[in-house]
């Protein structure tokens, strides 16, 4: 386990999460440091993890690796704000969809290394993933580093950055749209009479059964899906609905949409 600070600036939904996944894989808290604007909030996580919060500043001076955790729109003034006290040595890994490396590189001095990731939530169950992506001046021990503050919490995948908006579109956002569906399912079990806790039990089952058979078999999701669906069945039905609605277009074009959005915030709108 490493010895040095890690700082996580901007402690909202996925700051914490990857707090608490890094004090629930062993890390110490006394290695660990945040920095967050609303003082109500930082007092919380004090509360709940007995972290030290400080100022942003005194934070990335402090630490050898500093998480940037802020949304992509308030990630410039985060920037400028830390860069006097960043310089060789120093480590950022940036979680913020959209902002590209050479952008965090061109507001920070020469030579500190960034990272570009793209998490997701089911990290705060251990079961997140994650694509990373090296900046121009980053050692394989500081790539090592980056990965290891994901694969505490999940998978971690190298990939191009070029590839960093698909990725958001698809596993960064993607938690939401599984949601979606399963909470369109739950409503829909009502719908047909089902009471709620019921709906939801049987959703929520089906989802992770359907998840573990995707994993642990290793088949491929139409050989499952058409295993299900028998000749003139019920599942038969409900696809030939789904289609006729157009919910495979709906998906990619969601998706497309995700990925242009991504691309538009590493315009800062
Ligand atoms: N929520 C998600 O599922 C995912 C979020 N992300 C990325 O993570 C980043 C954060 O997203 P969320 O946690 O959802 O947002 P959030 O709004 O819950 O958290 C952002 C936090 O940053 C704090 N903050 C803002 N400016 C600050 C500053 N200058 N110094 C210190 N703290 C500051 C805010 O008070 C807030 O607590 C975004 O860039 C987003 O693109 C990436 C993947 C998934
Ligand atoms: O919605 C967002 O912009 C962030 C990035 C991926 C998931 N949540």
């Amino acid at each position: 386990m490493t010895s040095s600070q890690t700082a996580i600036l901007g402690a909202g939904v996925m700051g914490e999460t990857l707090l608490s996944g890094l004090v629930r894989a062993g890390r110490r808290v006394d290695h660990l440091l945040v920095g967050e604007k609303r003082a109500e909030r930082a007092a919380e996580l004090t509360d709940r993890y007995g972290v030290a919060v400080l100022d942003n500043v005194e934070a990335a001076r402090r630490a050898d690796t500093i998480a940037l955790v802020v949304k992509p729109q308030d990630m410039a003034d985060l920037l400028a704000e830390i860069a006097p006290v960043l310089g060789p040595g120093k480590l950022l890994v940036s979680l913020a969809a959209g902002i590209t490396t050479a952008f965090i590189e061109s507001c920070v001095p020469a030579g500190v290394a960034v990272v570009r990731v793209m998490p997701n939530t089911p990290a705060l169950v251990d079961e997140g993933m994650a694509g990373i992506s090296p900046g121009s001046s980053v050692t394989d021990d500081q790539l090592a580093e980056a990965e290891g503050l994901l694969a505490s919490v999940g998978r971690v995948v190298r990939i191009p950055e070029r590839q960093q908006d698909a990725v958001t579109a698809i596993s960064g956002s993607g938690p939401a749209y599984i949601f979606y569906v399963v909470e369109s399912m739950i409503e829909a079990g009502v719908h047909l009479g089902l009471p709620r806790t019921t709906a939801t039990e049987l959703v929520i089952q089906t989802l992770v059964g359907s998840a573990k058979m995707l994993r642990e078999t290793g088949t491929h999701p139409t050989v499952l899906r058409e295993q299900v669906t028998s000749p003139a069945g019920t599942t038969a039905a409900a696809l030939r609905e789904l289609e006729v609605h157009k919910v495979r277009a709906a998906f990619l074009a969601a998706m497309e949409s995700a990925r242009d959005r991504s691309r538009e915030l590493a315009e800062g709108s």
